[in-house]
């Protein structure tokens, strides 16, 4: 199958194109090697490793060039989109929220109206546990409102979201909408906690705190995430669909250190610092309509996560 993957060089999206080209698929990346948050040298190396792939061609390019765009999917014989390619960072959206808006929201519609002009229907779309926001209960569910996102990055995913149902509605486009929680692993984006906190606890430097530690995450390693994308891909049908992909299980942010204290054998120093506008408390995911219908088990448990991750550091250090 040959698909196309928006933010293909990022954290996720370089994940992801290494299991469908493992697979045999062949694999268009495009990705405009952004250098908002982290160094483009990361991403160049992710494209590095992946062009190691005859099956695997990067793109160059911004997701708003729709015309470039719809040339691509047609020349390259696209016959399915992963739509990765984002502003991503719930905090750093406070800070700059037309980056977002114009990245997210118009960078997916140029992704939609290419795909309709070039007559390409199947999307699968990385969203946010973010759109959930505070919400009274958990764990939370896909029928759970949606409609109170504490930060814009929450916000522009919920409206990239509720944009992709309008195609479906009005195109026939076939959707699923992956709401992913918080993903970690080799690669991880460097601004991200437990990245952060495993090099800097490493490097005996101290790691900054927001709140009191309890906040909680359905912390999701990225092989997880990357098999929820691929089950995705092979039961995508008619219609829109909306699935959480979480970890194992919410776990909070001491226990997250206490972990990588364990598994590093250091001490961390911990700064506090005051909780950060647009964090959420408490994410949770309930799963089990993805299980049920998507066949999405979680493999890796937070232990295990942590220590993959370190065993690439080692490999890559
Ligand atoms: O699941 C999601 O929807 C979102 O998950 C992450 O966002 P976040 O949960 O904030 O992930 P981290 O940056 O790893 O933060 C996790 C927790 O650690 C805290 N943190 C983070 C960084 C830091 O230096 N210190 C710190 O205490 C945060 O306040 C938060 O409570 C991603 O950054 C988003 O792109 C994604 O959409």
């Amino acid at each position: 199958m040959v698909v196309l993957i928006t933010g293909g060089a990022g954290f996720i999206g370089s994940h992801l194109a290494e299991r469908l080209l493992r697979q045999g698929n062949t694999v268009v990346c495009v990705d405009n090697l952004d250098d908002y948050l982290y160094s483009p040298a990361l991403k160049r190396a992710n494209i590095e490793l992946l062009s190691e792939y005859p099956a695997f061609t990067f793109i160059e390019g911004d997701i708003r060039n729709q015309e470039a765009l719809r040339q691509l999917l047609l020349d390259r014989g696209c016959e399915a989109v992963f739509h990765l390619a984002a502003y991503a960072g719930v905090r750093a959206s406070v800070q700059e929220p037309e980056k977002f808006m114009e990245v997210n929201i118009n960078g997916t519609l140029s992704v939609l109206e290419a795909m309709r002009e070039a007559g390409l229907r199947t999307l699968i779309f990385a969203s946010s546990s973010s759109v959930y926001g505070n919400a009274a209960h958990v764990p939370f569910k896909e029928t759970d409102a949606a409609d109170q996102p504490i930060s814009p990055y929450a916000a522009s995913k919920r409206a990239a979201e509720l944009l992709a149902y309008s195609y479906y509605s009005l195109y026939g486009f076939q959707i699923t909408c992956l709401r992913l929680f918080t993903v970690y692993g080799p690669r991880q984006r460097p601004e991200m906690a437990i990245r952060k906190f495993i090099h800097r606890i490493l490097e005996e430097e101290p790691i900054e705190l927001y709140g009191n530690g309890l906040t909680f995450r359905n912390y999701t390693y990225v092989a997880d995430a990357v098999q929820g994308l691929m089950k995705a891909l092979e039961h995508s049908g008619e219609g829109f669909r909306v699935y959480n992909i979480g970890g194992a299980k919410s776990i909070c942010l001491k226990e997250v250190i206490e972990v990588i204290e364990q598994i590093t054998n250091k001490k961390s120093k911990i700064i506090y610092r005051p909780e950060q506008a647009g964090d959420v408390r408490h994410t949770a995911a309930d799963i089990s309509k993805a299980k049920k219908e998507l066949e999405y088990v979680p493999e890796v448990t937070l232990e295990e996560g942590i220590q993959r991750y370190m065993k690439w550091l080692t490999v890559v250090c």
